[in-house]
Order: C-alpha cells, then structure tokens, then sequence
C-alpha cells in the first residue's frame, strides 16, 4: 500500500519483467518513471518478481503464491511480457500465458484499454500512407477476464478440440459502460465491434450493449460492426473510429492490427483496470526474435508506465511529460522496428534526455 511520510507519497509497484523482451523493456521503463519522479518529486518502491517462463524456471509455476500476495497489496503492477517457446509444451495449466490469464482474473482486470494514437509530424513511421495514418486518435476498449479465454468447457481429446465462448450480461454490462464513458471524455462515439451475423454470444453482447446505450448513455452515438469488416475499416480509414469496443478475442486480434497504423507493435501501451490495483503492460509480447539483441523497442512499456501515473496513482502531469518526452525522442531518431538506428538502450538515453529536469527544493 502507498505510504506518506514527510508529505512525500511512495508508490509501491509490483513489477514482473517476464520473458524475452520483457525485462529490457521494462528496465527501460523503470529508469523513465524513476526520472519523472525525480522531476515531479514522486517516489516509488519497486518489488521486482518472477512471474511467467522465468517462475517457471524459479519455482516450476508461471504464477506463484508470492507473486498472487505481491501484486494484491500493491498500487499498480508493470509487466513487460511472457512466453516463449522453451515453455511451449507445457500442461495449458502450467504455462506461462495461463498464467498471465490468472494474474488478470486475480486482478479482477476486466477493462484494457488500447490506445492508438499517431503522434502529429509522425505519421510518416506508419506503412499506411500518411494522409491515412495521420491524426488517429482511437481507444480500443478490450473486455479482458471473460469470454472465450476464460469460458468452459474447454479441453482437448484426440479427436476433437473445444474452447467455449461465454458472456454474462453483467460482464457486458460493465465492459459497455467503460466505453460509453471514456467516449464522453473523448469524440462521443462508440462502436461496437461483434460477430453477430453468426455466433449467439455476439447478438447477446450486441443486445446487451443497445440496452446500456439507451438506458444511459443516449448523448454518445453508437453503432456496430462486425469484426471481419472492422478489421479492415481500421486500416482503410482509422479516422472515422473514436472508441471500439469487443470482447476479448476480437479486442486482442484487433489491436496488434490496430499497431500497424502507427508504424510497430512496439508502440502500444495498455491499462487494465478493475476494481483493485491497475496493471500495466505493453500490447506486444516477448518476441523471442528479438530478445537478448538489445533493439526491443521499449515505447509500449514506456507508455504503460504513464497510463500508470495516469489511471491509478493520479499524475496525469508527470504522465502527460512522459508521453511528450517519447514523442521529441520518436522525431529526434527512432527505433530500428521504425526504420530509426536506435536500439532500446539509447532511444531510453533519448526519452530521459527529453524529460523536463528536475525541480529541486
Ligand atoms: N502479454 C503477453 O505477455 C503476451 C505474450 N505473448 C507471447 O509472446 C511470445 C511471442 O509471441 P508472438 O506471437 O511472436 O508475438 P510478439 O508480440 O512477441 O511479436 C510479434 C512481432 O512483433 C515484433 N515485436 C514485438 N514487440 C516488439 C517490440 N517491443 N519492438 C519491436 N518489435 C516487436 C516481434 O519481433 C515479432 O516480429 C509467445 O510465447 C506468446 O504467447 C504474445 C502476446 C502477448
Ligand atoms: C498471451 C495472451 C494471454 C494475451 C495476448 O496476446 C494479449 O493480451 O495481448
Ligand atoms: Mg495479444
């Protein structure tokens, strides 16, 4: 929990670096946040923990007790990623991707929230040509603890194999008024992205959010696509989205599509909140290609972070300053994933540089 001690607040964050890539972005954003703390005179407490491949390495589970108690007691928990193909034949029980579902269920987490956002003067790092990528600005509301990740029953037998798509009204209930509300913070709109030309659970969510929206939120516009189709409009027209809300396959799928727009999984940051403390981790996860090669880009986890200071520990200026910070070091050089000839080490150098220095007493 957060202590107060001579009008200084301490924030404690779990943090669990996991797997390939993950420690060195997280190191990256561990050394952005310690800079913004200095400069707007925060300070934090850092539980580091093994969590994923590397517990499985500790102790042989992705997801101890320890790291359960750990992260429950904290103000906010940063993770970079998990996986990887040394743990790939694991149990499903066992594996490091099951244990990351159970953090976020443990975490009650059932709201990510994707943004995707091409800086303005960037929109040159994009593939899509740039009077396409220019000016997005969208929220990919993600439902997150439900649905067919979490439905049952779910097995495999040698002759067939089956995962269970689920959603209670509650579930869609709660996940649709994130949405309408983060819309009323942003352009006022909200599509509902499903696939209920075909499957039951689709017209539910479907039906369950035009009952939210017209009980509720009649000042935001709604509207719904299915998914084959959204898939394609995001990278037609980003424009003409604000926020999309899916469940959590759709939500998931979209997003790494979504990433294309700025120019790299590398820049998507996420928040998943619930009821107890926030987490927060890149969209991305460990890229075995690339671990150990120090060119990771760390921007998704450097924004995490500042979702962080946003979301939970209420410091939206240190967070906002971040978010200015990485986008003077994206103009200065980028990333190699971006075509720039930084790697992960001094494009962090770049963003801490940038960072406003800090106001001493
Ligand atoms: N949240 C998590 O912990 C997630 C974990 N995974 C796990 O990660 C492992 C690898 O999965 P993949 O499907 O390859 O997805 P991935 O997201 O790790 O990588 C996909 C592609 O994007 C690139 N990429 C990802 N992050 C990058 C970054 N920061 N900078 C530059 N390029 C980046 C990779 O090099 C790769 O070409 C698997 O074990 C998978 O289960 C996958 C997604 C999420
Ligand atoms: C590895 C999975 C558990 C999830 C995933 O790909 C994601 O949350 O983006
Ligand atoms: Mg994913």
């Amino acid at each position: 929990m957060t202590h107060v001690t001579h009008d200084h607040v301490t924030y404690n964050v779990a943090v669990l670096p996991g797997d390939g890539i993950g420690p060195d972005v997280v190191s990256a954003a561990l050394r952005v946040l310690g800079a913004a703390g200095e400069a707007y005179g925060l300070r934090f407490a850092f539980s580091h923990l093994a969590f994923g491949g590397a517990a499985i390495d500790a102790c042989g589970h992705p997801f101890p007790d320890e790291v359960r108690a750990a992260v429950a007691g904290a103000d906010a928990v940063l993770l970079g990623a998990v996986g990887g193909p040394k743990w790939d034949a694991l149990p499903r029980e066992r594996r490091c991707e099951t244990g990351l579902l159970n953090l976020r269920k443990h975490l009650g987490v059932y709201s990510n929230l994707r943004p995707v956002r091409v800086f303005e003067g960037l929109e040159g790092l994009s593939p899509l040509k740039s009077e396409v990528a220019r000016g997005t600005d969208l929220l990919i509301v993600r439902e997150l603890t439900g649905g067919i990740y979490f439905g049952k029953p779910s097995f495999n037998t040698p002759t067939e194999g089956v995962s269970t798509d689920r959603y209670t009204r509650g579930e869609v209930e709660r996940i649709a008024r994130v949405a309408f509300e983060a819309a009323r913070t942003r352009s006022g709109r909200v599509t509902s992205v499903d696939k209920a030309n075909v499957l039951d659970v689709s017209q539910f969510w479907r039906d369950v959010v035009v009952g939210v929206h017209e009980s509720s939120y009649p000042d935001v516009t709604l509207d719904h696509l299915y998914v084959d189709n959204a898939a394609m409009q995001l990278v037609r027209d980003p424009r003409q989205f604000d926020v999309i809300v899916t469940a959590n396959l759709f939500g998931d799928i979209l997003s790494d599509l979504a990433a294309v727009i700025p120019g790299s999984l590398g820049l998507l940051p996420s928040a998943s909140l619930g009821d107890g403390p926030g987490l927060f981790e890149p969209v991305h996860g460990s890229a075995p290609d690339l671990a150990g090669k120090g060119v990771a880009n760390p921007v998704g986890t450097i924004l995490s972070a500042a979702m962080m200071l946003r979301h939970s520990l209420d410091q939206g200026e240190a967070a906002s300053a971040i978010e200015a910070a990485v986008q003077t070091a994206l103009e200065e050089d980028p990333t190699t994933d971006l075509g720039g000839s930084r790697g992960t080490e001094a494009f962090t150098e770049a963003v801490l540089k940038a960072l406003p220095t800090p106001v001493r007493s």
